[in-house]
């Protein structure tokens, strides 16, 4: 894919692919371009030119809505919660279109409603008990942590059952017990054959999660290969230094 923003080239014919069952990192300096192209694979920014296949169909011209509904959801480097809903409210607010959000369904189908709304509930206390904040279901988000926030957004988006899961720099600003806990959580969802793509300046992190790396430095593919290979590449350590490629 290629992005240019007011003909400035922001990413320059970055090609990826990710595997089934792969966690994947993706690592650059500041301005690399890795969130833009996060939001290309989540459908936020439409590419210049390039496309996007899942399972071998382009989604290329679907908005993130459709993208969730086939399977592919992201997580954003600083989580804005509604502060002043529950956190469990806030996990709800991941759930799939229901047909009670249909007005005249309420009156037609309130059966059906009532069973999805259910279904829904128990589903988001489940993805809370993954995530370790059972306890907190019931206080307002703006009580937790940078990290806790992190994982409150990780159960929104499983809410979704997303098979491929786009996490932006979930290291970033959280305390290192509570890293341990959203690694963890990485780790048990891969096992389950969820598909990650991680963007992650915490080479710690990367090495333990990632058995593969792709380096970018101003849009453009510097070096791929494992965690170790890619962060001993010269032209890798020269972007960091450099600021740039
Ligand atoms: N909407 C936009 N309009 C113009 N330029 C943009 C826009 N979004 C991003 N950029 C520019 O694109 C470049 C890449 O930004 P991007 O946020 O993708 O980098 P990044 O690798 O995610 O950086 P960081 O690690 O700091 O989050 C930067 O120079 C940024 O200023």
């Amino acid at each position: 894919m290629t992005k240019h923003f007011d003909g400035l080239t922001v990413v320059s014919d970055m090609s990826l692919q990710l595997a089934k069952g792969e966690i994947l990192g993706l690592i650059g300096p500041n301005g690399a371009g890795k969130t833009t192209m996060f939001n290309l694979l989540a459908g936020s920014l439409k590419p210049s030119s390039g496309g996007i296949f899942i399972e071998g169909q382009d989604i290329s011209s679907q908005a993130p809505e459709q993208r969730i509904a086939h399977g592919v959801a992201r997580t954003f480097q600083i989580p804005r919660p509604f502060s002043e809903m529950s956190v469990l409210e806030n996990v709800l607010v991941g759930a799939q279109k229901q047909t009670g959000e249909r007005l005249f369904s309420n009156f037609l189908r309130p059966g059906l409603v009532r069973r999805e709304e259910k279904a829904a509930l128990e589903k988001a206390h489940v993805m809370l008990e993954f995530v370790t904040l059972s306890r907190l279901a019931h206080e307002p988000a703006r009580v937790l942590s940078g990290g806790q926030r992190k994982l409150l957004e990780l159960a929104r988006v499983l809410m979704a059952d997303p098979q491929v899961i786009l996490l932006d720099e979930p290291a970033a600003g959280v305390n290192p017990a509570l890293l341990e806990v959203i690694m963890d959580r990485v780790v048990a969802l891969n096992a389950e054959g969820k598909s990650i793509l991680l963007i992650e300046h915490n080479m710690d992190m990367v090495s333990r999660l990632c058995s593969r790396v792709i380096a970018m430095a101003l849009g453009k593919l510097l070096a791929e290969g494992s965690p170790a290979d890619v962060s001993a590449n010269p032209a890798v350590i020269e972007a960091y230094l450099g600021g740039g490629a």
